[in-house]
């Protein structure tokens, strides 16, 4: 696990597109396309619209990129909640990504369908063969969840399937999430986390026993791929580093 710890969200939205760009580029080298898990939440905003700027702009192969989503609430893509929305506002519309190349989770169905559909779709760009993401990027909640692996719910414990639909109590709203067997075989994990509010709940998670039903983000520990955490220094503010 490598720690970038910046000294603000603004400076840690710049280092990771920088990082990213980098990353895609290189991997490019080797391969015709790029799978990339968007997250949602708040804190990739600045990085997505970063991401739509110049210098990235020009030096990513954007065409080559397919992208995915961790998890998604299931409310209308009009509503200012939905993941996706958001992905297309700050960087999938203004980069004119094609919509071939975009792989929402549909939120026009019932979630249960759209999570069976989902797993499908994942299935057919694979080719069936294992579902090895080439980056995911993920927030962490100040619960310490992540995706919508949320502390209690046996989402968390799901070795099976790779996409579930559940209904969160907590927020009034069913969501659909990828689950970690799936997200452990990408060959590379990012997770974000700003704000003094998350400081404990890192300082668990990254230092802190396993315990991933009380904190969900332990559980993604990629098999073979890389794991960075890219943190604010607030965020960071109570790790023993
Ligand atoms: O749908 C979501 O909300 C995200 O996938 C979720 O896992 C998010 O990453 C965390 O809740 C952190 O959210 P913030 O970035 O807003 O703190």
């Amino acid at each position: 696990m490598e720690l970038h710890i910046a000294k603000d969200p603004q400076q840690l939205s710049e280092n990771l597109a920088a990082w990213i760009s980098n990353y895609i580029q290189e991997v490019l080298q080797d391969q015709e396309q790029f799978t990339f898990v968007l997250s949602g939440g708040n804190t990739p905003k600045q990085l997505y619209h970063l991401l739509a700027k110049e210098p990235y702009q020009q030096m990513i192969p954007w065409e080559k990129i397919h992208f995915f989503w961790g998890d998604e609430r299931a409310v209308p893509f009009d509503d200012e909640r939905n993941n996706a929305r958001m992905a297309y506002e700050t960087l999938l519309t203004p980069m004119g990504i094609p919509e071939e190349n975009i792989h929402v989770m549909r939120t026009d169905i019932m979630p249960e369908t759209a999570a069976e559909e989902y797993e499908k779709l994942l299935k057919e760009y694979f080719k069936d063969s294992d579902v090895t993401f080439d980056l995911v990027l993920l927030g962490m909640g100040d619960d310490g969840h992540t995706l919508s692996l949320f502390p209690g719910m046996p989402v968390v414990n799901e070795q099976k399937d790779w996409v579930k639909a559940f209904f969160l109590t907590a927020q009034h709203m069913y969501r659909i999430t990828l689950t970690a067997p799936v997200v452990n075989k990408a060959a590379c994990v990012i997770f974000m986390a700003t704000g003094a509010g998350k400081a404990i709940t890192l300082k668990n998670v990254i230092e802190g026993t396993f315990n991933a039903e009380q904190f969900p983000s332990q559980l993604i520990r990629p098999q073979d791929g890389e794991l960075h955490w890219f943190v604010d220094e607030a965020a960071a503010g109570a790790l023993e580093i």
